[in-house]
């Protein structure tokens, strides 16, 4: 009998598959039952979904870094300051303790996840947790703890308990033999760091609970992000956002990459606004669940040139870092986010020069235009 036949056959006979194509959870739970996690086979895991008139209940894991604070900002003006939960293995600032519900919660503690899951009824759960590009080729069996047992537990308390997950993937899935330029969402990835690893890993497990166990998994593929109130967490575009602080305090910046090296960039609310839409948008728009989203790309020179036109005396010097130079030079220049535009309307506010003016207009710089703009 053909493979093909003989798989349908087995899939026809699984209890509970529906019409979509993706298996329910029961096969997941009886799967778990034998795992280390000791859930009983008739678990009822669907105790804490929601009907979807009601507000989320949203959970953010990492998420004192660069991007999880602006989130929880942002989701709290959408669903309530009390429903959106802020989570870190970190001590909170007062400012942001005292802002919204704040818990410990430490990824690798999958007993720890799931208390938190249960006992706040959380239905959504955003997946900020990782170590970054950089930060990841000095901390490799860290960086693989994190970025991989930890969405291990993160898919399973998802799955578990029926929650829409977002986990962020990065221009940092793909390497130096993936088309750069641009770079579509399905083509080769072999990046070359543990953390591209650790992400591409990501997307394919996500998508594999979403088709095997229905899980309603999302992700996008964030390019550089460049926030004016947060500090990057040791990435490879860093650069761009020390960029705006030393200019605005000295005039001056040393670059870590050569002027030359081309990377997709994005405002951070533009990002936030992504992951919101990608999150709210129908399942049925969705054809795939991984996408590709993007803004804008550019150099470091592209970027000085810009902050010239504000700080005729910026000056930009060069003093490469070879390991984020050659981690650089393996990623896309452009991105291609055709798919997100086409089936959920992606479209980004923010190009070069009104990021700049953002940026400067944050940081309390007089932003003088050079008379010959
Ligand atoms: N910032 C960007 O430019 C960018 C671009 C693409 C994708 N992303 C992705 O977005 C997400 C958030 O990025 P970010 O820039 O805020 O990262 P970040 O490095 O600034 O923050 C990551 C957070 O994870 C926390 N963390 C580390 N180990 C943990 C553990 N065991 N349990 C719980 N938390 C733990 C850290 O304390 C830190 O606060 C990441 O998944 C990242 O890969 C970010
Ligand atoms: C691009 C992204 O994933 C992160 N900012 C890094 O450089 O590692």
């Amino acid at each position: 009998m053909p493979v093909a036949r003989m798989l349908q056959q087995v899939v026809g006979q699984m209890p509970g598959r529906p019409a979509c194509g993706c298996w329910t959870s029961a096969p997941l739970a009886r799967f778990l039952g034998t795992s280390p996690r000791q859930i009983p086979a008739d678990a009822n895991f669907y105790s804490s979904s929601f009907s979807g008139t009601d507000q989320p209940r949203v959970l953010i894991t990492g998420g004192l870094g660069q991007l999880g604070v602006g989130l929880a900002n942002f989701l709290r003006k959408r669903f309530g300051k009390d429903n959106v939960i802020l989570s870190d293995i970190r001590k909170p600032p007062d400012h942001i303790f005292h802002g919204g519900p704040f818990i410990y919660s430490d990824i690798l503690d999958y007993k720890n996840l799931r208390e938190i899951v249960v006992n706040n009824r959380i239905t959504w759960l955003f997946h900020y947790s990782a170590l970054l590009s950089a930060i990841g080729e000095a901390n490799v069996s860290l960086a693989r703890a994190v970025n991989i047992t930890g969405l291990h537990n993160v898919l399973d308390v998802a799955a578990e308990h029926n929650l829409r997950l977002f986990v962020p993937s990065t221009i940092g899935a793909f390497g130096p033999t993936s088309p750069r330029n641009p770079t579509p969402d399905i083509c080769i990835q072999r990046p070359r760091t543990i953390y591209g690893v650790s992400k591409v890993h990501a997307e394919l497990m996500g998508e594999y609970y979403h088709y095997r166990y229905g899980l309603d998994f999302r992700c996008l593929r964030y390019p550089g992000i460049i926030s004016a109130d947060s500090q990057p967490g040791g990435g490879t575009t860093d650069y761009a956002v020390q960029i705006f602080h030393d200019a605005v305090k000295n005039g001056k910046f040393e670059c870590n990459l050569k002027s030359s090296t081309r990377l997709p960039m994005m405002y951070i609310d533009d990002c936030l606004r992504a992951t919101l839409e990608v999150m709210e948008a129908p399942a049925e728009s969705l054809s795939m669940r991984t996408y590709n989203v993007n803004a804008m790309s550019f150099t470091p020179e592209d970027l000085a040139q810009e902050l010239l036109k504000h700080i005729p005396e910026f000056q930009i010097t060069y003093n490469v870092d070879s390991v984020r130079q050659a981690i650089a030079d393996s990623w896309p220049m452009n991105f291609d986010d055709s798919n997100a535009r086409k089936d959920w309307g992606w479209k980004h506010d923010f190009d070069l020069p009104e990021l700049v003016t953002t940026m400067l207009n944050f940081h309390g710089s007089d932003t003088r235009v050079a008379q010959a703009n």
